[in-house]
Order: structure tokens, then C-alpha cells, then sequence
């Protein structure tokens, strides 16, 4: 190579090194860049199985579920041991239903770790460990696909915010950054995509009814829960579902009174039946 040659190549070099200068050395840098590109298309792999599973036609700019709007969700709301799961259980029977109940077992074991009962022990510290991974598996349950015409599911993404959430910072044992980033998150996930509910049934209950339930079925994590909270969640769900006063509701509500006994409650889900599977007309 001349030398004149060997200069201009390394004034080349020079021009494009001063344009963008590496960050890191060239050694350092290859594997950052190979990151980069396995990131890219990792990203670009997301986004395509995204775009398949959801419409990529955006209603209200919301991304919405292809073919799902045809079939019917109703969502079962009330107090702890009000008799929601009971309920569910009845509909089970029937068929072209398909019921989902809470995820409550991923709640007491994620990877062997519990925060239901850590949030139990110690609201302040880890309110926000169990209501992130709440609405994160809520969110997973919405967007499930529908095996059957009418999905009956216990409680909602909603119910797990304006309640359980509400109820941990109004109570002041969830910090209020805690609070806050939870409801970005909520809004940014209600904001962005179609959840689907077309009825909620409230199942109206006494705390101290519930209370008695509760104490009767004897989850270990909730053996601490007094009378008083309860009663918090109680009134938040007549704010919310009877006084409407407090958040958006997302679909019309049926009421049902849940203090009876389990046959007259069985005989109330029978009269209710056609209010609930015609939800669209109700
Ligand atoms: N109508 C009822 N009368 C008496 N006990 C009931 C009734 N409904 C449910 N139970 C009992 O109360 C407890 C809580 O009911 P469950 O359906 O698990 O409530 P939830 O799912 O709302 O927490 C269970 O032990 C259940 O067998
Ligand atoms: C949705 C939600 C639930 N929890 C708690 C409350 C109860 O201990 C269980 C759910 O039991 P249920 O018999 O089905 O009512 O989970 C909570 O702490 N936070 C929530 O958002």
C-alpha cells in the first residue's frame, strides 16, 4: 500500500470515527451490537405475534381482540366470601358457559413465593408486590381467548383497582408512589386495550355474613381479617356498583342478594339465569 493510499483510508476512518465515535470499545462494542439485533428482531418476533392475536384495526384506539365481541362477558363481583366461586360453580353446570375463577392459587404461589399472605402480614410493604401481580394476571385472564359463547369470570381488572387498591391506600397502608405507579399502569393498560364486559353481577352481601363465611372455609392467609375490613370493602363496592358515586362502571349491574341460604341463593341464580346468559339485552 502506498503511502498515500495508507493516509486517505485513515483520514476516512478518521471522518466516519468523529461522526458517530464508538461508545465503547470496537471489542466491547460487537457483542452490544449483536444485543442489539437479537434484540431487534426478538422485538420485531413480539410485535408480529402481537399484531396476529390482536386486531391491528384499533377501535376508540384501543387494540381489541379479533372475533371476540360476539360472545358474552359476564363478571362476578362482591365481597370475600360473599359466594362468588359458589355461584360459579352452579353455572359450570351449564353448558356453553365457560367459567373462570380468580387466579387465587398463582396469588398464593408465584415461583414459591406467596404475597397474598406477605400482604396479609404487611400491607405497606407488600400491597403493591400483590396488586401488580394481580392485575397483571387479571389482565392475562380478560385477555384469554372465549372457548364458549358466554364467559362467567370472578371479579375483574377493575374490581382488583377501585377496591383492593382503593381500599389499601384509603386505609393508608399502600405509600402513595405505590399507589400512584399502580394506577399509571391500570390507566395506561385501560387506556390501550379493549376489555370486554357486557354484565357485572353484584353479589350483594352483609360484611357480617361474609365474615362467618370466611371464618367457615378457613383460608390460612385470611384467618387475620377482621370484621372492620371487610366492611371497607363492602362500602367500597356500594359506591361503586349501587351509589355509583366513586369510578366508571364498565357494563350494566344485576343485583343479587347473596345473605341467604345456598339453596334459596341456588334458586335465585336459576330466576336470575336468563337476566344473565341474555346479558346483551339487559
Ligand atoms: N349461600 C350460602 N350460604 C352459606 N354458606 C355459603 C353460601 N354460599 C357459599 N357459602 C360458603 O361460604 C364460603 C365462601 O363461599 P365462596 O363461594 O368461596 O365465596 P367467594 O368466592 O365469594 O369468596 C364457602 O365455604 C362456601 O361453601
Ligand atoms: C382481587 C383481589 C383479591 N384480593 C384478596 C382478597 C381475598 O383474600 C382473596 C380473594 O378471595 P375471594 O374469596 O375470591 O374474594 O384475594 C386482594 O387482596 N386484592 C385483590 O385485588
Amino acid at each position: 500500500m502506498s503511502f498515500n493510499c495508507f493516509c486517505i483510508r485513515n483520514m476516512r476512518r478518521f471522518a466516519t470515527w468523529i461522526s458517530s465515535p464508538p461508545a465503547v470499545s470496537s471489542s466491547r462494542l460487537m457483542p452490544a451490537i449483536c444485543n442489539r439485533f437479537a434484540d431487534k428482531s426478538a422485538a420485531v418476533r413480539r410485535t408480529r405475534a402481537f399484531s396476529n392475536h390482536f386486531s391491528t384495526e384499533r377501535v376508540s384506539r384501543k387494540l381489541v381482540r379479533n372475533g371476540e365481541e360476539k360472545k358474552l362477558v359476564v363478571c362476578i363481583e362482591g365481597n370475600i366470601a360473599s359466594g362468588k366461586t359458589t355461584c360459579l360453580e352452579y353455572f359450570s353446570k351449564t353448558s356453553n358457559i365457560e367459567v373462570l375463577t380468580e387466579p387465587i392459587c398463582k396469588w398464593r404461589n408465584v415461583r414459591g413465593h406467596n404475597p397474598l399472605a406477605l400482604m396479609y402480614q404487611d400491607p405497606t410493604r407488600w400491597g403493591i408486590t400483590l396488586q401488580t401481580y394481580v392485575q397483571l394476571t387479571m389482565l392475562d385472564r380478560h385477555l384469554s381467548t372465549i372457548s364458549a359463547p358466554v364467559r362467567m369470570m370472578e371479579r375483574s381488572i377493575f374490581s382488583a383497582k377501585y377496591i383492593f387498591v382503593e381500599n389499601l391506600y384509603r386505609s393508608r397502608k399502600m405509600p402513595e408512589v405505590d399507589f400512584v405507579v399502580l394506577s399509571e399502569w391500570f390507566e395506561w393498560i385501560t387506556e390501550n386495550i379493549a376489555i370486554p364486559v357486557d354484565l357485572i353481577v353484584y353479589l350483594q352481601s352483609s360484611p357480617e355474613i361474609c365474615h362467618a363465611r370466611l371464618k367457615e372455609r378457613c383460608r390460612e392467609e385470611e384467618k387475620i381479617i377482621p370484621l372492620e375490613y371487610l366492611e371497607a370493602i363492602h362500602q367500597l363496592y356500594e359506591d361503586w356498583l349501587i351509589k355509583k358515586t366513586s369510578f366508571i362502571i364498565p357494563a350494566p349491574v344485576l343485583v343479587i342478594s347473596a345473605d341467604s341460604d345456598l339453596p334459596t341463593m341456588l334458586h335465585q341464580y336459576e330466576e336470575n339465569r336468563g337476566k344473565i346468559l341474555g346479558a346483551r339485552n339487559f
